[in-house]
């Protein structure tokens, strides 16, 4: 568990309160999103938490420990940390990159080339192609996969993600977005990201938390958020759509009827977004869809009241 407590951070002796006052927790296992406008303090709250910027007030605890009475250097190789521009050693190879941390811990040869293919197949990259390679014979999205392998090698319980996908094509942004998101589920992180992209916040996040101005706005799920903004500006910020950004959040299962007796002629899976599932509805001019279990059986009944009732 990552405990902020009351943080405030001063640049230029006080002449500008970068975070203001700052409280959050933030539970093992968990992803938050710090979400906001540029400026609002995102990347400073951040960098506050593996020390790579010192809060002026207030304090920040690891599982009850303050991060201040830790060695930076020690804190850091126990946090894995991923950036916009990944930050890779260019004239090192592949596994080189990746063997960063596990080489600075001293781990035997066998178990670091061992753990190098693991991550490497976890990310979705073949290891016999791209052990060898240098990071320039690598597309943007392939160089963000190694980033991602090379913070989660010495196993962190923490990682910290300051705009991962900030720098890729919108397609391969989303597949990664899916693709991480599903690693750190199975290897259980606690995960911090900054992020531009509501979106992202969204699909990633577990809690958002909005800051503005230094301060926090809501921290809250993101179906909270989205149903219930804490005030204006939280509400023009989510934007004129977040009804229709809820409905990703809702998955068919929760809120179907009893199947029909006739097939309707289109299905979903139980696990479908209702967003998804709504597209379909719009999209195939049906009033409803059924709702099938993995062997294809009809297990309930969609239509648009009920897809329209659930983000009231
Ligand atoms: N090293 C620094 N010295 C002085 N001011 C700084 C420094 N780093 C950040 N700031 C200021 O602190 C404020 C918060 O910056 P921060 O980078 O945390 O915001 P952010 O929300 O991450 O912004 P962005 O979304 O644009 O990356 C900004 O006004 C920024 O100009």
């Amino acid at each position: 568990m990552i405990t902020i407590e009351h943080v405030s951070k001063n640049y230029d002796d006080g002449a500008h309160l970068a975070v203001d006052n700052l409280s959050l927790t933030i539970e093992t296992g968990t992803t938050v999103a710090l979400i906001g406008p540029s400026g609002c303090g995102k990347t400073t709250t951040m960098r506050m938490i593996n020390r790579l910027e010192t809060p002026t007030s207030g304090r920040i605890l690891i599982n009850g420990q303050d991060v201040s009475k830790t060695d930076p250097k020690e804190l850091r190789r126990s946090i894995g940390y991923v950036i916009q521009q990944v930050g890779l050693f260019p004239h090192m190879t592949i596994a080189r990159n990746v063997a960063t941390v596990p080489r600075l811990l001293g781990w035997e040869k066998a178990k670091t080339n061992a753990r190098i293919d693991e991550l490497l197949d976890l990310v979705g990259l073949d290891p016999a192609v791209m052990r060898d390679r240098l990071p320039h014979e690598l597309s943007g999205g392939q160089r963000q996969r190694v980033g991602f392998a090379r913070a989660l090698a010495a196993e962190p319980r923490i990682m910290l993600m300051d705009e991962p996908f900030g720098a890729i094509d919108p397609i391969t942004r989303v597949r990664l977005q899916d693709e991480f998101r599903a690693i750190l589920k199975k290897v259980s992180k606690t995960v911090v990201m900054v992020t531009h992209d509501l979106d992202e916040a969204i699909k990633m996040g577990d809690r958002i938390a909005i800051m503005r101005d230094g301060k926090l706005l809501q921290y809250d799920t993101p179906a909270e958020i989205l149903a219930r903004p804490a005030n204006d500006f939280v509400r023009d910020f989510l934007g004129q759509d977040r009804h229709i950004k809820r409905l990703s959040l809702i998955e068919a299962h929760t809120v179907m009827s009893a199947p029909r007796p006739e097939a309707t002629g289109a299905s979903v899976a139980g696990d479908t977004s209702l967003h998804t599932a709504l597209a379909i509805i719009l999209g195939n001019n049906l009033p409803g869809i059924d709702v099938v279990d993995t062997t294809g059986a009809r297990v309930g009944y969609l239509d648009r009241d009920l897809v329209f009732a659930a983000q009231e």
